[in-house]
């Protein structure tokens, strides 16, 4: 890999403490790891090192927590499902510095892997403060990122222990990069991009660039009720940033400037709980009741977005197009996966996505080894379809 350092160039690690920064951020219900995809990409550069006798200790995070440490964003179970997946012990540190994390290191015997408690229990690690990195980087000799999917964050854990150790890819950072660039660097038109999921604020600003590249954008799932209401839908209870609607007009005068076709539902399937196997109705989504929430694109959308795909040369997808954890608010997403990989196969596509919960989805649809390529990357996957630099990749090129 042209511009950085591999595990190929690291040398003898017998004996040496690896800091390998992953991504566990998995999706998870009820206790339950429901996607194992992130835990079995980060394997190979796991046994590798292992094999070579290094001490591994993963840092991760796990959700957004806001408050310092919680139960509910522990990765102590995320440690045990790491080792199942992995077939091999995995131990936990309740804590990513400090004594605790000191002592667990210091009780390691060459070849094991130890995974430190979630780095976002501290807020220095999204500030990426030099004093903690220094905490960090004391438990390590050697820094490995393994983690493409976290590289649009300039977080401790993702870019700045690059900064204060010898600083390595592993293998899934490099297969990923190599395979978007085989796969998207010079993209057969036209380029339809499906854009979902629930990230609102943190994705919208992203597709401002997004509209420059791909010829068509349908969007779907929470993202598109932003739209909706920035064009003046009433979109009821459904999740909804009403404050973005200004960025959400200025993408779609963006993309009506540079040619993209903007795709938004044109029906819904709505409910009014959050649940399993509450009560739904399909309407048109001038028709969304005031204390409905649109949880999945109807079968109108479902077949505007097949025609789209249909059209395209290459498919860019990230986001499911409904809440597709929930009978039925799973069918657009299935529908459309399932046809993607028809495309796919059938020879006429190059389908890319990428994503933990799109990843997920396509695993529930039964097609994810159909496409092209998945990604397990979201929003580092299209920051890096923007042509953005990703500060965890850029501090690995220093
Ligand atoms: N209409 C909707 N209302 C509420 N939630 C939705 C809706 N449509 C999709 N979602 C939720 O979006 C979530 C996935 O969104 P997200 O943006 O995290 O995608 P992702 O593929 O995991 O990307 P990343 O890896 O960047 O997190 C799912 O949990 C799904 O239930
Ligand atoms: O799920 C993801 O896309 C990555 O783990 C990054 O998580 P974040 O969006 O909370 O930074």
């Amino acid at each position: 890999m042209a511009g950085f350092k591999t595990l190929d160039d690291i040398g003898a690690v017998s004996g040496k403490r690896v800091l390998v920064r992953v991504d566990l951020n998995v999706p998870v219900a009820d206790g339950k790891v429901t996607d194992a995809t992130r835990i079995e990409r980060i394997a190979p550069t796991i046994a590798e090192l292992s094999k070579k006798g290094a001490k591994i200790i993963l840092l991760a995070h796990f959700g957004r927590p806001k408050d310092g440490p919680s139960a509910e964003f522990s990765l102590e179970p995320i440690a045990k499902a790491t080792a199942e997946v992995l077939g091999r012990p995995v131990g936990f540190a309740a804590d990513c510095v400090g004594d605790k994390a000191a002592d667990a290191v210091a009780a390691m015997k060459d070849g094991d892997v130890l995974l430190f408690e979630n780095t976002r229990f501290y807020k220095a690690e999204e500030k990426n403060e030099p004093a903690f990195t220094e905490k960090l980087a004391a438990n390590g000799d050697i820094y490995v990122n393994d983690a493409f999917s976290a590289a649009h964050r300039a977080h401790a854990s993702t870019e700045g222990l690059a900064r204060h150790l010898p600083a390595y890819a592993g293998r899934t950072m490099q297969a990923e990069l190599d395979a978007l660039e085989k796969g998207l660097g010079n993209p057969v038109r036209p380029v339809v991009a499906i854009v979902g999921g629930a990230k609102v604020s943190s994705k919208i600003d992203l597709l401002m660039n997004l509209v420059k590249k791909v010829d068509a954008l349908v969007i779907g799932g929470g993202m598109a009720n932003t739209f909706l209401a920035a064009r003046g839908t009433d979109v009821g209870k459904s999740l909804c940033e009403h404050d973005l609607a200004g960025t959400a007009k200025q993408i779609m005068i963006e993309a009506a400037e540079a040619g993209c076709a903007i795709i938004l539902p044109a029906d819904g399937v709505v409910a009014r709980e959050f649940k399993a196997g509450a009560p739904s109705e399909t309407v048109a989504i001038s028709e969304v009741p005031a204390d409905g929430m649109i949880l999945d694109v109807g079968a109108k959308t479902v077949q505007s977005v097949n025609d789209w795909i249909d059209r395209a040369a290459t498919l860019v997808w990230n986001g499911p197009l409904g809440a597709f954890e929930i009978e039925p608010f799973d069918r657009a997403t299935v529908a459309a996966a399932k046809h993607a990989a028809a495309r796919t196969k059938a020879g006429k596509l190059v389908s890319v996505a990428g994503g933990g919960d799109t990843v997920a989805a396509l695993n529930h649809a039964g097609v994810a080894d159909d496409f092209t390529y998945v990604s397990t990357a979201g929003g580092a996957f299209l920051e890096w379809m923007e042509g953005k630099p990703l500060p965890g990749v850029e501090v690995l090129k220093r």
